[in-house]
């Protein structure tokens, strides 16, 4: 069963738009920030993350954002380059700008977290007029992620994509990405996310960010089902609700939930799950693949980068996903 259609004539299978910035990642890893001396500088941000992503499984894909005029803004972008994705959209700020900075706390394989410095950050000052049309108009595929709603302009210059992805076709992916301490409020919060998955065909959050979303809603027991319900009325044809390493849910409009299995890991870090799992995904449905397949495959990516110390740079190939599965059919992997 098909249940999104992408259009094949397109030159540009991904196009992402939203956050660019750095992760300074713990060398030291199980023990608390205050004791870490030295950090491994990465690109970051989960829209570039998932792009970076889907370039490595050999996608043709292209980003659009805004980077800092500084040593970070073109580290950032030269990565880019040199991972075959097209930064003909990618705009340097002129304003003084810095490149926002995302310093990762491992304490533990599952307690990690990130220490954010995000004032006047060059990501948030994109602007509609800044988003490309023409871009767009060759993309089978726009994926938004929530941070960039956070402030205006970038909030206008998500709509604006959104708007030109409507007009010409492109599937739109909304990956919910949500970081409260970009935010003003949650009540702010829930209303433009609201108003942006009213236009996505696939949505992919945690449970606890659907629950942000559902705050003036009625759904006490948390149910997937009526999260999910909820967004075929407007445009989607795809809702994954994901549970941590419980694995995750895909609904559909005919009322069935896709499981798939999830693989056993040696973890290093948790951040970059979701990251790597859109990118699995979002390429396995790409490839006509079941849900259960594409869900299974960013499963496995998702075990890779968290058993890696970086997001970006663990990113896998298709060949090391494929490997991968094969070693945990094997038994040679076992979780740590
Ligand atoms: N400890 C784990 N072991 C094996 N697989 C895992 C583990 N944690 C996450 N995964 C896989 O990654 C997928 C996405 O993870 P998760 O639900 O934690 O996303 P997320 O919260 O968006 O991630 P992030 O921390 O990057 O924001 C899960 O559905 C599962 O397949
Ligand atoms: O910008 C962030 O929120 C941090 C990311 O850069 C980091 O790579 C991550 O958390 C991945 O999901």
């Amino acid at each position: 069963m098909t249940y999104v259609t992408f259009p094949q004539a397109k030159s540009l299978d991904f196009a992402a738009i939203g956050r660019l910035c750095i992760d300074l990642n713990a060398n030291e890893i199980n023990r608390p920030m205050e004791e870490t001396m030295t950090f491994t500088k990465y690109v970051g941000g989960s829209p570039a993350n998932i792009t970076i992503g889907m370039s490595r499984l050999g996608m043709k894909t292209a980003f659009i954002g805004k980077i800092a005029n500084d040593q970070m803004g073109r580290f950032i972008a030269d990565y880019l380059q040199r991972n075959a994705i097209d930064t003909s959209n990618v705009v340097t700020d002129q304003t003084g700008a810095v490149t926002g900075l995302a310093f990762t706390e491992i304490k533990s394989p599952s307690d990690c977290s990130i220490l954010m410095y995000r004032n006047n950050v060059a990501d948030l000052k994109l602007t509609p007029g800044e988003v490309q049309e023409s871009l767009i108009a060759q993309a089978k595929v726009l994926l938004i992620s929530g941070t960039a709603l956070a402030q205006s302009p970038s909030r206008e210059a998500v709509f604006q994509a959104l708007n030109y992805a409507k007009k010409h076709g492109a599937v739109i992916v909304f990956d919910l990405d949500y970081r409260p301490y970009t935010w003003t409020s949650p009540e702010e919060t829930a209303v433009y996310y609201n108003l942006a998955a009213e236009k996505c065909d696939i949505i992919l959050g945690t449970r606890e960010e659907f629950d942000m979303m559902e705050q003036f809603e009625h759904n006490p027991e948390k149910d997937d089902q009526i999260t999910a319900a909820k967004w075929f009325d407007y445009s989607a044809k795809i809702v994954i609700i994901k549970h941590g390493k419980e694995g995750s849910i895909a609904y559909t409009p005919d009322g069935i939930g896709h499981r798939a299995k999830s693989f056993p890991a040696k973890v290093v870090k948790t951040f970059g799950a979701g990251d790597s799992y859109a990118a699995g995904f979002i390429y396995g449905v790409m490839q006509g693949w079941t849900l259960e397949k594409s869900m299974e495959y960013g499963s496995a990516a998702a075990c890779i980068v968290i058993s890696s110390h970086s997001c970006s740079d663990a990113m896998p190939t298709a060949a090391q996903v494929d490997a991968y599965i094969e070693r945990c059919n094997r038994g040679e992997i076992t979780a740590s």
